[in-house]
């Protein structure tokens, strides 16, 4: 039985090396990208996504996050390029945010927290399926976008539209022909390094692929994902806010970046 972990100050970021001691090892996420100290490298490729819209299963609220889920059976929507070689394909998306608009992202840039960050989780193909690749040091892709306050975001409608049908933790509905493509900056310009999943258990097999340039969110669209809640129907509410892992040491990696 897994353990169950959160993000207050008894079950949060600070608690889990308790039950999952790879939160203090080499290659942790997330982290603070520091621009001048990236890399460009020009051998990089394209960041190449390519989502059939017509496999989005459902959206569930976890206990941790909401996620929309994907069929995955086949090669319908895929990550190939950029700093992976190979097929990825994408298992799931979903976000961390804060309990106001000053923090929420994981990912920070020269310190700055963005109030929310959006994740695409794709697994290696090489394996079997996610549940093969998700502990394997090359097994997941992530590709992190951050939202940013400004005017709403007509893409984000429908997500939050849902939000009604997922208010508790184990709440899920079915949510059919989305197209995450619109949930994508113009720019594929990206950062990318080695690291792991931002919550337990940890597992370092991620490689990340943080864009640069944010997508806008409104502060009334941000006040929605914070109506959800971190707790089962019935229970005592608990907002589903502040659901980010601080950023972690980079222990020598370098981030390296496809643009100049
Ligand atoms: C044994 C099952 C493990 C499921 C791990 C699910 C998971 C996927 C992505 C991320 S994130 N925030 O790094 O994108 C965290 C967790
Ligand atoms: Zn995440």
């Amino acid at each position: 039985m897994s353990h169950s972990w959160g993000y207050d100050s008894s079950d949060g970021p600070a608690t889990w090396a308790e039950h999952y001691p790879v939160a203090n090892g080499p290659r942790q996420s997330p982290v603070n990208i520091i621009p001048s100290q990236t890399q460009f490298d020009s051998s990089l490729k394209p960041l190449k996504l390519q989502y059939d819209p017509s496999t989005s299963k459902d959206i569930m609220n976890n206990g941790h996050t909401f996620q929309v889920n994907f069929l995955d059976e086949s090669d319908s929507a895929i990550l190939t390029g950029g700093p992976v070689t190979g097929t990825y394909r994408l298992k799931q998306f979903h976000f961390h945010w804060g309990e106001s608009d000053d923090k929420g992202s994981e990912h920070t840039v020269d310190g700055i927290k963005y109030p929310c960050e959006l994740h695409l989780v794709h697994w290696n193909t090489k394996y079997p399926n996610f549940g093969e690749a998700v502990n394997k040091p090359d097994g997941l892709a992530v590709v992190g976008v951050f939202l940013k306050i400004g005017s709403a975001n007509p893409r984000l409608q429908k997500v939050l539209d849902s939000f009604d049908s997922i208010k508790a933790k184990g709440q899920q509905t079915t949510f059919l022909n989305f197209d995450p493509k619109n949930l994508l900056p113009a720019s594929l310009n990206f950062w990318t390094y080695e690291g792991s999943l931002t919550t337990p258990p940890l597992y370092e097999s991620v490689t990340w692929i943080v864009l640069k340039d944010p997508i806008s969110v409104s502060s009334a669209q941000m006040a929605k994902f914070r109506s959800l809640l971190f707790s089962s129907a019935g229970e005592q509410p608990r907002c589903m806010c502040n659901n980010y892992r601080p950023p972690q040491p980079i222990k020598g990696r370098k981030v390296r970046s496809n643009f100049k």
